[in-house]
Order: C-alpha cells, then structure tokens, then sequence
C-alpha cells in the first residue's frame, strides 16, 4: 500500500544517485531524470537511496537531501517515492525514517544491517520494529537482499508475524533468487501486502509466483520493455511476455560478460538518458565508457529503439 491506501504494484525504479565529476551529489538533473523516466520509460514509481543508489556509500545528510530533491521534483509527475532508509546504525535508520515523513515519501524500506549482522530472524524483525517505529504512519517494505547484506535469512521467517509488532508493514522487496522463500512469502502473506521483485532478468518467473510488481535497477533504461512483459502477463499471453523477458536477458547477460556492476549499470543510464549522472563513489570506480557503449549497441540491437 502506498501512503494513500493503495497497494504498491507495476514497475518502480530503483534510482542512481548523480554526482558532479568530483563526486558530489548532484541534485540538479533529478528534474530532468523524472521525466526521462515517465517519458521515454513510462515508469511513474521509484525507489531512492536503495543499492543502486549507493546509499549505503552516502552521508545522512546527504540521502536527506536526496530524498527531499526526488519527493520535491516528483510532485504531481510519479505516483510513488519510496525511501529506503536501512543504515547499519539504528539511530541513522530512525533519523532517516522521522526524515522521509517530512520530505513527503510514500513510503520506507529497510535493508538488515551488514557488519554487526543479525544472528536470526527475530533480531532483525526487533531492528526493523524499532525502525518502523520512528514513522508509524508511513508505508513499510522489507528490503531483502542477501547477496549484498550477505545476510541469508529466509525472508518468510523474517516477515512471520510481522505485522503484529509492525503495523504499518506492506510488503516486500525480494532481491534474491531464491523462488521457494519469495513464493512461501506470496502463500503465507495477507492480501493487502505487496511483494516487489528484485531481479529484473527473471521477473517473469516471479510474477508466475504471484509477484505484485518489481523493483529494479534496469528500468530506468528497460523500464519501457519491461511494462510490456507485465502488460502481455496480464492479458495472459505467456508467449509475448516470454519473448520480452528472454530479450532482457540476452542483454544482461551479454553486460554481464563485459562486466556488469554498479559502476557499468550507472554509466549505461547516462549513454541511454542523455543525462551525466556521473561516477560512482569510491570505493567503486568508473565503468570504461567504450565497455558500456558496446552494451548500449546490444541493447539497441535487441530491442530496436523501443527504448
Ligand atoms: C544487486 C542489485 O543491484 N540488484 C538490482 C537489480 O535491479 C539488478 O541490478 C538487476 O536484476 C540486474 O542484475 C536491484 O534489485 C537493486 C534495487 O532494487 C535497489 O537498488 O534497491
């Protein structure tokens, strides 16, 4: 549900956070972002300061300013902004949680913790509780992402009464691969939660598991195709949705094979928006422009110009 009783579903962006040159965010293009990605994507929901906003790389203050830059331009242009607002520290989370109210998010998600780990899944749901709690009155998704937190409890023990201690809970974002745990989450779950996928190469599977919609990284360039597999899924032509999803999948695995990561998957939204989102922060370091160009060719090679 998003912050006006609605269940969050479709597709929803996770965005990159643009930097100058010399690695300072940059807010000036967010404008110019948002309407790329209605636009040219017609991709209306996002989701800022997650993993491919590097958010666990920024300061507080500087995912405050971000939050406050895409809630403040989105007005009246996306229909949601989710904040994820997962830090390692408690009291970073909170802050942040009291912050997305103001800023006039939609909702807030939370990753687990990454150096002190939590040991099962009752501590984790306490340290989401304690975060939730700094905004009760805001929408609140899990973020599940073991291969970056390398955090790897089940996200059904995880959201196993999660309500009764959480009462603003909505749902999930699933970034894993592991089908068994996210179906179990579908099977067990309330109607009213929602469960967003996370691996944008094989949602379509996810979506045959009951997925509501999808978070990811790729639909801030691919947001265009991937709307037409969940259009096809809908009318039920399995055929259509297949071929799209296979298409997306080539390209993945072909920039996989050039070297995919953050830095790569940043540069491939400048090429393909036109917009200079900058390098990513150290400790990463910038994809070669010519490597991402070669995966930008293959995407216009697949997919034609639909994007
Ligand atoms: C590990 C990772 O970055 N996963 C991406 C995917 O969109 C991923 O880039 C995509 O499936 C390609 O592998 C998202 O799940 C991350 C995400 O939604 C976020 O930025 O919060």
């Amino acid at each position: 549900m998003t912050h006006d009783g609605k269940k969050l579903t479709g597709l929803v962006a996770a965005t990159f956070t643009p930097l100058t040159p010399k690695g300072e965010v940059n807010l000036s293009v967010i404008g110019q972002y948002i309407d790329f990605l209605v636009e040219k994507q017609g991709v209306r929901k996002i989701f800022v300061n997650g993993t491919t906003g590097e958010s666990l790389s920024l300061s507080v203050d500087e995912r405050k300013q971000l939050a406050e830059a895409w809630c403040q331009k989105g007005k009246g242009k996306l229909e949601d902004v989710i904040v994820h607002v997962g830090c390692s520290s408690l009291k970073d989370s909170q802050e942040l949680a009291r912050h997305a109210v103001e800023a006039g998010a939609d909702g807030i998600a939370v990753i687990s913790p990454t150096f002190f780990k939590p040991p099962n899944a009752a501590s984790l749901r306490l340290f989401l509780q304690e975060v939730a709690a700094a905004a009760p009155a805001l929408p609140f998704y899990y973020y599940h992402i073991p291969s970056m937190t390398g955090v790897h409890l089940l996200a059904l023990d995880v959201v196993e009464g999660i309500e009764k201690v959480i009462p603003s809970f909505r749902g999930l974002k699933f970034s894993g691969s592991d089908l068994l745990d996210f179906g179990q989450c579908v099977s067990c779950s309330p109607g009213h939660w929602t469960h967003l996928y996370g691996m944008d190469e094989q949602l379509l599977a996810a979506l045959a598991m009951g997925a509501d919609g999808a978070v990811g990284s790729t639909y801030n360039y691919m947001g265009s195709t991937m709307n037409k597999v969940l259009c096809a899924f809908d009318k039920g032509d399995l055929e259509q949705a297949r071929k799209l999803q296979f298409q997306m999948q080539e390209i993945i695995l072909f920039a996989i094979k050039q070297g995919f990561n953050l830095a790569m998957n940043k540069q491939l939204m400048s090429e393909m928006s036109g917009i200079s989102l900058g390098p990513p922060r150290l400790p990463l370091i910038p994809c070669d422009v010519t490597k991402a160009q070669v995966v930008v060719q293959k995407m216009y090679s697949v997919l034609g110009e639909q994007q």
